[in-house]
């Protein structure tokens, strides 16, 4: 038998609460829900009818090709009549969290739809988000826990479902309810963090399973945490390739030129958003959605124990760049995850005994725990290049349609719509989490 004095830690009772079920996760489908948000009915269906009306209609406002400025009547309209919708009562929602779920997600939706189709007009003036779409939203996200915005759990969680619905949703059985862009690219964009998501499902009970352990200093419980490491060591890896493999299915340039500007928040374009009816609406969390807002990607950096925040003193000391870079951002990205995804998060940080200090005093340990976070290192470095290849690369492309439209996009483009599509602000970020990643590995080689 080991004890906790041959780790030269104090070891505290372990907890017993620690359990995914606590924080609606569910073991088969982790973040996911079990079944995908069903539709919304009664007065409701305003909002389910509207989103039918835009799904593929609408076009990009900054879109400039013929095509797309054939829709922009139809999205003039569209726009009118989402001005004119009665603002409806969400304590009319029955008390369901897939009914919020699936109002939050459709209003986000709709959201995105009305303030992207505008075609942008060159002034900083704030853009409006109608009363009808704003109060909703910010009630329902109370309820949820959650930033009034469209988030990842918008655009992947709620938004997944098995293509057969016979089956269970698996990596070969994804389909998507909702887009923006209408295009496959989007689609395979979505899909792809939803394969991550699930095959992440794999650590979630990883974690769980060493949160449950009665006693961590016991032989058999640290032999089986070394196994565990090494097992999520190539779930990562497995995430990396899923990363890797969105090459053959998400195309750079449509992803770059027709579906990132859908995307883009209150923090990115050139107007703030106002939103109507809303208190103080500037002060609310309006950034786009990102895989950064995973709680699975979240709790791999928790697990491990990865300082973001830069708090603790670890080798190689961190770059100037390191210093300078966002170090708020992964913090942040929580307000946009379910507010039981974060108190899962919040829950798991408070673990009476680190993984990270069993290793750096157990040489049984030691080398799974680096190979985990090795492993997280690699997918961190492919992500940047994932990066490179999809905003940093792209950037300097020429826009879709003929030289002409094409001309007049670029024009937009250097009107100030640069922040979070590509550039410094994003390398230096992800590189500053990359290092932060290889500052957890125990031994340095
Ligand atoms: C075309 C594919 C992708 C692009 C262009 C992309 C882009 C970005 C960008 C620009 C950020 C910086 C912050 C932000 O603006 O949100 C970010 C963050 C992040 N992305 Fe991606 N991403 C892609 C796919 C993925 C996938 C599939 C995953 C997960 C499997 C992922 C996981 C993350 C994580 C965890 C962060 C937070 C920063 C970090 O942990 O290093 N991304 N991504």
């Amino acid at each position: 038998m080991l004890n906790a004095a041959l780790f030269g830690l104090e070891l505290p009772e372990t907890p017993t609460g620690f359990k995914l079920e606590n924080y609606q996760v569910d073991y088969a489908t982790g973040f996911f829900p079990q079944e995908p948000p069903s539709r919304l009915s009664g007065q409701f269906k305003l909002w389910e009818d509207a989103l039918d009306d835009a799904e593929g209609k609408l076009s990009l406002g900054e879109d400039t090709r013929a095509c797309a400025k054939a829709k922009r009547p139809y999205g003039e309209n569209w726009r009118d009549r989402i001005r004119n919708m009665p603002l409806l009562d969400t304590g009319d929602l029955a008390d369901e969290p897939r009914l919020w779920q699936r109002a939050h997600m459709v209003l986000a939706f709709l959201i995105n739809f009305y303030i992207h189709s505008q075609p942008p007009n060159g002034s900083p003036t704030p853009v409006h988000v109608p009363e009808c779409l704003a109060v909703p939203i910010v009630n329902v996200s109370r309820v949820l826990g959650i930033a009034p915005v469209l988030t990842f759990a918008d655009t992947v969680l709620w938004n997944a479902k098995p293509a057969d619905s016979q089956l269970p949703m698996s990596a070969n059985n994804i389909a998507l309810a909702h887009t923006l862009s209408n295009t496959n690219t989007e689609r395979n964009f979505h899909i792809t963090s939803a394969k991550a998501e699930l095959r992440g499902v794999e650590i979630l009970r990883i974690i769980e399973d060493y949160a449950q352990l009665p006693d961590y200093a016991d032989i058999h419980a640290v032999s089986r945490t070394a196994k565990d490491l090494r097992r999520l060591a190539t779930v990562v890896q497995d995430l990396t390739d899923i990363l890797q493999n969105m090459k053959d299915t998400v195309d750079p340039h449509c992803f770059y030129w027709q579906v990132r500007g859908w995307f883009r928040g209150s923090d990115c374009g050139t107007s703030k958003w106002i939103y109507d009816g809303v208190p103080e609406s500037d002060t609310l969390d309006l950034a786009g959605p990102s895989a950064g807002q995973s709680t699975v990607m979240h709790a791999i950096d928790v697990f491990l124990g990865v300082d973001h925040q830069l708090h603790e003193k670890r080798s190689p000391a961190p770059s100037e760049e390191n210093k300078k870079a966002d170090r708020g951002f992964m913090e942040r990205m929580r307000r946009y995850m379910p507010g039981q995804h974060h108190a899962y998060l919040k829950d798991l940080a408070a673990l009476p005994v680190p993984v990270r200090s069993l290793a750096k005093t157990s040489p049984l340990l030691r080398e799974s725990y680096d190979l985990a976070v090795l492993a997280l290192k690699k997918f961190r470095d492919a992500h940047m290049r994932i990066v490179c290849l999809y905003i940093i690369n792209m950037a300097g492309t020429t826009p879709p349609g003929t030289p002409e439209e094409a001309l007049e996009r670029q024009g937009m483009q250097s009107q100030g719509r640069a922040k979070g599509t590509g550039g410094s602000h994003v390398a230096s970020l992800l590189k500053a989490g990359r290092d932060a990643t290889d500052r957890t590995l125990v031994v340095r080689r």
